[in-house]
């Protein structure tokens, strides 16, 4: 890590007060904080106390502790104590949940989490919303704070559904006496337990005086009424964001508490990461007027709006790849990226033509890793077949709760067994270079229950009732399931917006829709208009935004001004 830039040192120096960190995408956060926190922690007067550096996934916190370790190395002092970093809800977790919040609760014991499938969680259920529809289980209700009062719900693929607010928190405070809450009701129980106990509040705040938190824009509304509460009892609580890249509305983080956060503004204006031709982009977008970095690079670099086919996206995929060549970038440090995950499956390859369900998915999961060497992305894979057919009754979400190892530490244990399923072509998910109805689909049942077995075993979550029927080997070719995929399509990764926030990559395809589009170029004031944001701000040199060809010529005008031409001519 080098040096700073003049406005990454003004926070780095500023006194100990709280900061509200505003910066536009690429503008050095990562380095700035780990900076930040290392000053004050030299700085830190009491000598008891302690520094939190808070973020939201696993990727972001192990990159602050290496950058962290290797900042105190390069200042040749050795790593100083009294320093946490994790994700927020770990730390909330570990400091409050855990060894307090069982008071609260009136519960008998230090409270314990459970993850839905626990059978005496039968007993926990709020009566059917509608005649026929099974009871409410409590496992399914959601907490947030409106105007700062708690309000359950339920979501259904986003579709928010308050409960009766009285008689969900008599299921849940039940369930609380117990000593069990769940992952969602863990904020609340922390903000609770804060609310009730003085004591605990001002102790939290002797032991953290000094607090960041990165990624600010997503801090939700339970955690923002955790983090207000220690700010009142006296912790110093510092934000580092950018507004423009609140993507997870649904939670209540909209980039409005960055915005609103009332201590001294720092703003971090340079986008050291793209080319000019992108920050354009960026800039255009969200209004801003930043500075750049970096030079300019000769076409095929920039950034561009090109045409494609919304039933041929491997031709489009397969162009922009020759393009990111041309451009000398590292095709394994670029990316497709899409809006909704089913679409990223499909242009990942598993298409519906090859096998069914579990089968689909899984020849898609052993293609990724023996085809494109994406562990990850098989990984991911293996979850969504577990969620939608080789698990009964798994709880709602359970493929993204096992692909977000920061927020659901719960399911660590099944996690490491699927991942070692995902990895390994001889214990786990035979190789793609078997022929896919005869010897991969057989060593494919074996292992999969095997798998299954150790997943109910750790968590109590069944295998599917009927198994053999779901792993068929019906539509499965006389083929080696590497051979199943469209090549163009699976030289890329692949990834949804959300997956690839927080990373730089070299190049980056966009693939819009019409509703898309018309979000991305209104800005960033709503949620879809920042989706579109932080998909354009990813890559360094080369962006390209795929749009319908019917649809193009009604949009170029609207492109151009935005600073997203027609391709070169060559
Ligand atoms: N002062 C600096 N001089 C040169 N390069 C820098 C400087 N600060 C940061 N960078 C580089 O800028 C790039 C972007 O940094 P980083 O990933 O921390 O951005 P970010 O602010 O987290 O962006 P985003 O929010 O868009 O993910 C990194 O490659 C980083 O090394």
């Amino acid at each position: 890590m080098t040096g700073l830039s003049v406005e990454q040192e003004e926070v780095v120096k500023a006194d100990l007060q709280s900061l509200a960190v505003l910066a536009c995408a690429g503008s050095g956060k990562t380095r700035t904080a780990v900076h930040r926190l290392l000053a004050v922690r030299r700085r830190l007067e009491r000598p008891r106390g302690r520094v939190a550096l808070l973020s939201f996934s696993n990727v972001a916190i192990d990159t602050f502790r290496k950058d962290y370790a290797a900042l105190c190395q390069a200042q040749a002092i050795s790593a100083l104590g009294r320093v946490d970093i994790d994700t927020i809800d770990a730390f909330i977790t570990a400091n409050i949940l855990r060894p307090h919040a069982y008071r609260v609760m009136q519960a008998p014991r230090a409270a314990f989490l459970v993850s839905g499938s626990e059978p005496f969680l039968k007993g926990f259920t709020l009566p059917p919303p509608s005649k026929g529809a099974p009871p409410i289980s409590v496992k399914d209700i959601h907490v947030k704070v409106v105007e700062r009062r708690f309000v359950f719900y339920l979501d259904h693929f986003g579709h928010q559904q308050d409960l009766d607010r009285a008689t969900a928190k008599a299921l849940v405070e039940r369930l609380g006496k117990v000593g069990a809450y769940t992952h969602e009701l863990g904020r609340y129980w922390c903000c609770r337990a804060l609310v009730h106990e003085e004591r605990l509040r001002e102790a939290f705040a002797h032991r953290y005086p000094q607090i960041l938190v990165d990624e600010a824009q997503d801090i939700g509304s339970a955690q923002q009424a955790v983090l207000t509460a220690l700010s009142k009892a006296g912790s110093v609580v510092t934000l580092i964001g950018d507004p423009n890249q609140g993507i997870y509305e649904y939670a209540g983080a909209d980039g409005a508490y960055l915005k609103g956060h009332s201590a001294t503004p720092y703003p971090l204006s340079t986008n050291y990461r793209s080319i000019p031709a992108i920050t354009a982009v960026a800039k255009a977008l969200s209004g801003s007027t930043g500075g750049e970095d970096r030079a300019a690079r000769p076409t095929p670099c920039g950034a561009y709006a090109v045409a494609c086919d919304p039933d041929r996206y491997d031709l489009v995929i397969a162009q922009f790849r020759q393009a990111v060549e041309a451009c000398g970038l590292d095709p394994a440090k670029s990316a497709v990226l899409c809006r909704a995950s089913k679409l990223a499956n499909t242009l990942a390859g598993d298409t519906s033509s090859v096998g069914a369900g579990a089968v689909r998915l899984l020849a898609a999961a052993a293609t990724a890793r023996d085809g494109a060497g994406d562990v990850h992305r098989a990984f991911k894979l293996v979850c969504e077949a577990l969620e939608q057919s080789l698990l009964e009754d798994p709880p709602k979400g359970l493929a993204a709760h096992l692909c977000d190892p920061a927020r659901h530490s719960d399911l660590r244990p099944v996690r490491r067994v699927v991942w070692k399923f995902a990895r390994s072509a001889v214990e786990g998910l035979p190789a793609a270079s078997l022929q896919a109805n005869t010897e991969w689909i057989t060593r494919l049942r074996v292992v999969v229950a095997d798998m299954l077995a150790q997943i109910e075993l750790l968590s109590g979550l069944k295998p599917a009732a009927n198994l053999s029927m779901r792993l068929a080997a019906k539509s499965l070719p006389a083929a080696p399931v590497s051979t199943l995929k469209p090549a163009a399509a699976m030289a890329l990764r692949v990834e949804t917006v959300h997956g690839a926030k927080g990373e730089s990559l070299d190049a980056v395809l966009y693939i819009v829709t019409k509703a898309h589009l018309d979000a991305m170029l209104a800005g960033v004031g709503t949620e879809d208009g920042r989706i579109g944001y932080v998909a354009v701000t990813r890559p360094r040199d080369l962006l390209w935004v795929a749009v319908p060809q019917k649809i193009l010529p009604t949009y170029r005008a609207a492109l151009n001004a935005v600073g997203l031409g027609p391709l070169p001519t060559t």
